[in-house]
């Protein structure tokens, strides 16, 4: 955590999930100053009350008014740009909110960063961003895009600009397995949308890690993607029901709307121009400028023999592997008793 010592860190959306798992890191480092950036007072207060630390300083605002991002940005040195509209449903229904918090607004946190001489900046992404069929991974897709185009403009001594793109987290407020946690315990069937629908599989410390990563190997534009695990819908059910020892039944309902039956975290054109790192893989920014008629003869072969990586051609998780992994998860082991 040296890396932050005596530094101004901003996160935007602060209040969500992502912001308290972060806090819980960072809070007792001795970085200098934490300020939290979101619209809600209500939860800005209580997360006051309950954090009760000098060092975390809360700002009312929103990505959406310029003025107010600038305000908050003023003195900062790092920025984790969290705020987001992120539920596909709320999204399909209102895209234009969607626009303007996840595009608009991330433009104002981007170019307010560069202004203010941030040194590095991470967006939060998706992948639902790619080949994105809803409006909150379209939207999420311009964020990426709009972040590029403006690192490509900068040179490595400007903000270091960056993304991170990450599957769904286990256990995240909305999501599925609360849901059925919730079901079960009700005694009700489990609602599948499609038992052969899969997804990555992600804790919600691992996707702090990979925020950190980036900020730690952030070249000017990277995209930075945690490599995970996948598995079925109806495999994540199976499995909630064993850990409950529960015996009630499914029902199938159908996918909702605008709805994958799998994930991409990468194409295979950035898998073609990306550095494997381990558990992550580096895309490097595509700094070609308009010009393209001096890479006509060299394009781009490998791209056509790679494979885009899926939550259909990732690792599979078995129905005791998706039990194992679950159980890592504290929140569950509550549930459950264990
Ligand atoms: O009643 C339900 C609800 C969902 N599902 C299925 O469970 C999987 C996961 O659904 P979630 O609603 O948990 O997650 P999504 O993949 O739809 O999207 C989630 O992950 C995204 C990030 O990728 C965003 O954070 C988004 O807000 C969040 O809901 C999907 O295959 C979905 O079809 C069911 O089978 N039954």
């Amino acid at each position: 955590m040296n890396e932050f010592s005596d530094k101004n860190i901003l996160i935007t959306g602060g209040t969500g999930s992502f912001g308290n798992e972060l806090l819980q890191l960072l809070k007792d480092s001795d970085v200098r100053e934490i300020r939290i950036f979101s619209r809600d007072e209500l939860k800005q207060e209580q997360m006051r009350v309950r954090l009760n630390n000098p060092k975390i300083k809360f700002h009312i605002g929103d990505v959406r008014d310029r003025s107010s991002v600038d305000q908050v940005m003023e003195g900062v040195n790092l920025v984790f740009h969290a705020a987001a509209l992120k539920q596909v449903p709320s999204c399909e229904f209102f895209p234009m909110q969607a626009v303007m918090t996840n595009v608009i607004g991330s433009h104002n946190i981007i170019e307010s960063a560069i202004v203010h001489g941030v040194s590095s900046l991470v967006c939060l992404s998706t992948d639902k961003a790619v080949f994105p069929v809803n409006a909150m991974g379209m939207s999420k897709g311009m964020m990426e895009k709009v972040a590029t185009a403006a690192a490509r403009r900068l040179g490595e001594n400007s903000t270091i600009i960056s993304s991170v793109r990450y599957g769904n987290v286990m256990y995240s407020r909305g999501s599925v397995i609360p849901l059925f946690i919730d079901q079960i315990k009700r005694g009700q069937s489990l609602t599948i949308t499609d038992p052969q629908m899969t997804r990555f599989l992600l804790s919600l410390r691992s996707a702090i890690d990979l925020v950190l990563f980036a900020f730690n190997n952030a070249n000017q534009g990277d995209i930075f993607i945690r490599k995970a695990p996948a598995c079925t819908v109806g495999d994540l059910a199976q499995a909630l029901i064993n850990l409950f020892s529960s015996n009630v039944p499914i029902q199938v309902i159908g996918t909702r709307h605008a709805e994958k039956t799998y994930e991409t975290l990468a194409t295979s054109g950035e898998i073609a121009t990306s550095d494997n790192m381990g558990d992550y893989l580096r895309v490097r920014m595509d700094d070609r400028d308009l010009n393209y008629a001096k890479y006509f003869t060299e394009g781009r072969p490998e791209e056509a023999v790679i494979d885009d990586y899926t939550s259909h051609n990732t690792e599979r998780l078995t129905v005791t592997q998706v039990e194992n992994l679950l159980l890592t998860l504290p929140e569950i082991r509550n549930e459950i008793n264990r």
